[in-house]
């Protein structure tokens, strides 16, 4: 369960039993042909997989450079990438004959893919998230709701997603025995991050496929924005042999020498969060900081410990984005292709128009388009009011 330093199981004595059923239950499914087929089926009659790999020609002339192409995970059914991870994991909570749900979210993405699938499935569902982001995401507790989940506002830290996860683990260590706990990012004691890089690869498998079809050779580099590290574990992970350039983008927020940032990477240390080791924001007696960024989604003070890893080995590097830069990149790629991308993606659209630049006409970058703008248009909008 260990990614170089990185990883690991730590979790209390009450949770191993159930970390433990969970990795049992995880490799049995591998082989599990009935299982593999169901899965495959609702990623494609539900989900609507595959989705495009669209060559975004006129952000391409915009940045008059290398030709970028967008995975188009904001088409898929709830609008962004979580549900590629939600399937898999209630599949296996069924398997576990577990018939509750329990997840957090910061965003709102991660808890309406988990709402969605439990509701398919006819499943409880209970969603945890911070107070601070029930309040930024209406929209989304609103379509949780609609979807039967109860929804719980978590007033306690920071009240944003570090303290959703908190609660959603004691919530699970009391109810451990019917309950699954849906973790929504490449993070968590292992086999979480094991299982969620897994199900979120079909990004990878799919936009390496396409590219070929496309180009006839491999990308030079791979952009996608980092919260927990899902999305870019996932279209990763299909190119980590390939002579390819791995980009994670984090979230500057205000700017990297200033405290308001998510860049935990290039801001934060080593540490326990959550059941894992990685890099976190923390001050210097070890108290976890408060993350912050425009984006609810990318605002989480650790990253998931494959991240660190590939970080520490030089597989990947992780840039960074401010919040502004992705309200400009967000209206460039609305008025250059018609696209209205989350503010997590925007932070990859802002560094893919640099990278393009830099490297010239004859290359390629695909960039992880992880979710769809609705969810923000209130948020942007009061912004553009004010300016
Ligand atoms: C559209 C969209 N794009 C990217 C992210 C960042 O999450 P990762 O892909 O796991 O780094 C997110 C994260 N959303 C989570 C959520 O909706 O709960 C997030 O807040 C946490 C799970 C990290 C997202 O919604």
């Amino acid at each position: 369960g260990f990614y170089g330093n990185y990883g690991g199981q730590f979790v209390p004595e009450t949770l191993m039993y159930a970390v433990k059923e969970l990795e049992e239950t995880y490799e049995a499914s591998k082989q599990d042909d009935a299982f593999q087929e169901e899965l495959n089926y609702y990623l494609k009659q539900y989900v609507g997989r595959e989705n495009p790999l669209y060559f975004a020609e006129r952000l391409t002339d915009y940045a008059g450079g290398a030709k970028i192409y967008l995975k188009r995970e904001d088409l898929n059914h709830t609008g962004a990438h979580k549900i590629n991870n939600t399937v898999g994991q209630v599949l296996l909570a069924k398997k576990m004959g577990k018939n509750k749900i329990v997840a957090e979210t910061g965003a709102g993405q991660h808890g309406v893919a988990t709402a969605t699938i439990a509701a398919l499935f006819g499943m409880e569902c209970t969603v945890f998230m911070g107070a601070v982001d029930v309040e930024r995401q209406a929209l989304n507790v609103f379509r949780m709701e609609l979807l039967g989940a109860k929804v719980i506002s978590v007033q306690s830290g920071s009240k944003t997603l570090k303290d959703a996860v908190n609660e959603a683990l004691r919530f699970w260590v009391a109810n451990v025995e019917d309950t699954h706990y849906v973790m929504g990012s490449v993070l968590g004691p292992h086999p979480f991050p094991e299982i969620v890089r897994d199900y979120q690869s079909i990004i990878g498998i799919e936009s390496r496929r396409q590219i070929l079809e496309a180009e006839g050779k491999l990308p030079d580099a791979v952009v996608a924005c980092v919260g927990g590290g899902s999305n870019a574990m996932g279209i990763f992970y299909p190119f980590i042999n390939d002579q390819v350039a791995l980009i994670g983008v984090e979230a500057a927020g205000a700017g990297l020498e200033t405290e308001e940032h998510s860049a935990s990477i290039n801001k934060g240390r080593t540490g326990v969060l959550h059941g894992a080791m990685m890099k976190l924001l923390q001050d210097k007696d070890g108290q976890i900081l408060e993350a912050f960024s425009i984006s609810a989604g990318l605002d989480y003070p650790g990253l998931g410990p494959e991240h660190c890893h590939l970080n520490e080995s030089g597989r990947a590097t992780y840039e960074s984005a401010t919040d502004q830069e992705a309200l400009e990149a967000f209206k460039i790629l609305c008025q250059t292709e018609g696209i209205i991308p989350a503010l997590e993606s925007a932070h990859a659209v802002s560094y893919a128009i640099k990278l393009a630049k830099e490297l010239g006409k004859e290359k390629q970058i695909i960039v992880c388009l992880s979710g769809r703008g609705d969810k923000d248009v209130q948020q942007i909008k009061e912004l553009f009011e004010q300016e």
